[in-house]
């Protein structure tokens, strides 16, 4: 579904991805990792056109992306950073949203099942930064795409929220949704990723299932193993 051969990026001097190459299969949950500063968003920016490689190549479904835009309709991003206007209500966002991607929604069933009711018309910059990551999660659910691409979504979520979460999760990928998430919290890569995508010096440093990497570290938890994977024992 998502295939990059031999992605450069540099800033600068830095290089942040160095010759990467990936190939994502449609359908399932990728966990995106790596130390900060390995790359994770700058590769996810790359697939999203909005970080320009310095070369390689990036195709969705066999065709490249670069310099083209149609192909974001069929993704849905949620940003680390979310920079909301912060004298827009959170419906006036949300009806903002909907009106620069004229595509069906489905926002009332995610406001409700995130208890955001009571905020509906409370101006963004006026709300804790849980409750506007909840908005954020309106948003990127709220449009059915065929890939979804979460970077750190789970930044300021209380419990209850982050169980929503993994249920909306667990649902679009059983609707057969390729799902990209970079995360720190390792709980969360425990329980709901398929396959660990694992970046270091630019590079795929490993890529496979929990069981592969906990089997190739000789490591009982998902902790251990990535510190393990960092230690560069495995090469
Ligand atoms: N627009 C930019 N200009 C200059 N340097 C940048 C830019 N974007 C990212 N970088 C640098 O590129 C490197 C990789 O950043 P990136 O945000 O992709 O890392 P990350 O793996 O997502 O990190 P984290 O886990 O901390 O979120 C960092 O050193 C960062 O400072």
């Amino acid at each position: 579904m998502i295939q990059i051969s031999q992605l450069h990026k540099k800033f600068g001097k830095l290089v942040v991805l160095d010759g990467l190459d990936l190939d994502i299969e449609a359908g399932g949950i990728f966990a995106v990792l790596g130390p900060n500063g390995s790359g994770k968003t700058t590769l996810i920016k790359s697939i999203l056109g909005m970080v320009i490689p310095n070369s390689g190549a990036i195709q969705i479904d066999g065709k490249s992306v670069l310099k083209k835009w149609e192909y974001r309709n069929q993704i849905n991003y949620l940003p680390q950073i979310a920079n909301f206007p912060a004298n827009l209500s959170v419906k006036e966002l949300i009806a903002m949203v909907k009106n620069l991607r004229p595509k069906e929604s489905n926002e009332k069933d995610l406001i409700e099942l995130f208890g955001l009711t009571p905020f509906i018309d409370k101006k963004l910059g006026n709300l804790s930064g849980g409750t506007k990551q909840k908005v954020n999660i309106v948003l990127t659910f709220m449009f059915d795409s065929d890939i979804i691409i979460l970077d750190e979504p789970t930044t300021g979520l209380d419990p209850i929220a982050l169980i929503h979460l993994k249920k909306i999760i667990q649902q679009e990928k059983a609707k057969g949704k390729t799902i990209l998430i970079t995360t720190h919290i390792m709980s969360f890569v425990d329980e709901i990723a398929d396959e660990i995508v694992f970046l270091l010096d630019g590079n795929i440093y490993f890529k496979g299932s929990i069981e592969n990497l906990k089997t190739k570290t000789e490591q009982t938890d998902l902790e251990h193993a990535i510190a393990h994977l960092i230690s560069k024992q495995y090469v």
